[in-house]
């Protein structure tokens, strides 16, 4: 396995970084839009020259490599597959451009789709896949190229919030032994594909650190406004998490997960609908809160509940102002919150919850039906 070293001084862009990537480490790069993250990737695929700098892989300078030489692969928003190609000799093409025979550059194509749940498409042309399908065929055309430093740009940004998920952990699956650099506005991301965070503000690192403790307390603005996820630690009883308050709560989890290990589960305070009393329709957990406090954001409103923060609870729901008026939101009123399963992620986290808080409703598969007022 092969680290990375890079320091890029990029005069026009005002981008002057310097960043060390471990063997086998996943860095999460966050920041906010111009803050250099593309600039970035750019000078290390080669397709940038810096003013100044350097840039270093498992001990090999690679200044003056053409981006096909070096040994990094990209997997971009989009899966930029040929579409005249199948799935299968998309995937094939990386080891044939590295001089593989047909014959074995399939086999290893076939390896590859299979290995990221696609097996069966690989007769398709791109056109015949679904955005979800079509980004695991780019995955597996990543990996088919053997690289030593794996990049990722926003892999899941254009992908559908049905699919966004799945993908997600299947990145952390292939992530867990490679040494690789993702470029994200996504905490979700970071903390569930990187072992660290660097965050970038105007072309500088401004903060870095072991994702968990960047977002737990977070020195930078962007850091900070990323933290806001909304976050339930518990244990995992084999089909849900269970928290300390007997709070059960149903989402997407790690296929490796045992009952009894220490599980979070996080999910986008936009994701989160606000009755009145609680929802039907599509299954979703639903838990009845008080309302803490409104925060404007934007063009919504933070609605942040009081329930077991003590015990490192975080819930809040982002709905419109008209939602506010409607339900009449203030400090003190009871709602339901409720989140899909499917958005939810359930992550391992090697930290025993705090046990013993105090019992403050569960989160329940849907009851019967009244209408959504801020559901989206
Ligand atoms: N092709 C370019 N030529 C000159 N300056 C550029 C070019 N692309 C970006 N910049 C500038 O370089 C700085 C860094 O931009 P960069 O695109 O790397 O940021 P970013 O973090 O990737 O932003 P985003 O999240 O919007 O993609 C910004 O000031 C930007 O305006």
């Amino acid at each position: 396995m092969t680290g990375l070293h890079v320091r890029a001084l990029v005069r026009n862009r005002d981008v002057d970084l310097e960043l060390d990537v471990a063997a086998g480490e996943t860095v999460a790069v966050l920041g906010p839009n111009g803050a250099g993250k593309s600039t970035l990737l750019s000078v290390l695929a080669g397709l940038l020259r810096p003013d100044e700098g350097t840039v270093v892989l498992g001990g090999r300078p690679l200044d003056g490599t053409p981006p096909h030489a070096r040994g990094i692969a990209l997997l971009a928003q989009d899966p930029l597959l040929f579409p005249h190609l199948t799935a299968l000799d998309n995937v094939a093409f990386a080891p044939r451009a590295r001089g593989v025979r047909r014959g074995p550059a399939r086999s290893a194509a076939h390896r590859h789709l299979d290995a990221v749940g696609v097996g069966h498409l690989a007769a398709r042309k791109p056109a015949q896949l679904s955005g979800g399908q079509a980004q695991r065929v780019a995955v597996a055309r990543a990996l088919a190229a053997e690289p030593d430093l794996l990049l990722l740009d926003e892999p899941m940004a254009a992908l559908d919030v049905d699919v966004a998920p799945a993908l997600r952990q299947l990145l952390r699956s292939v992530l867990a032994d490679r040494t690789a650099l993702i470029v994200t506005h996504d905490v979700l991301d970071a903390l569930l594909l990187a072992d660290r965070v660097v965050v970038l503000e105007g072309g500088r690192i401004v903060e870095q650190g072991p994702t968990q403790q960047v977002l737990a307390t977070p020195r930078s603005a962007f850091a900070a406004r990323l933290a806001g996820l909304d976050l339930v630690p518990g244990t995992w009883n084999g089909e849900v998490l269970v928290a300390p308050s007997g709070l059960t709560v149903a989402g997407l989890a790690e296929a490796d997960l045992s009952p009894g290990d220490a599980v979070a589960a996080l999910f986008r305070p936009s994701s989160v609908g606000v009755f009145a009393s609680p929802p039907g329709g599509s299954p979703r957990n639903h838990v009845e809160v008080t309302v803490g406090d409104l925060e404007p954001l934007g063009d919504r409103v933070r609605v942040r509940a009081v329930e077991q923060a003590a015990a490192g609870v975080r819930l809040a729901a982002d709905v419109t102002p008209a939602a506010v008026a409607e339900l009449g939101l203030a400090p003190g009123v009871r709602v339901t919150f409720a989140v899909k399963a499917t958005e939810v992620a359930i992550y391992p986290t090697g930290q025993p919850s705090d046990a013993g808080s105090r019992d403050s409703g569960t989160f329940k598969r849907p009851a019967p039906a009244n209408s959504p007022v801020s559901d989206r």
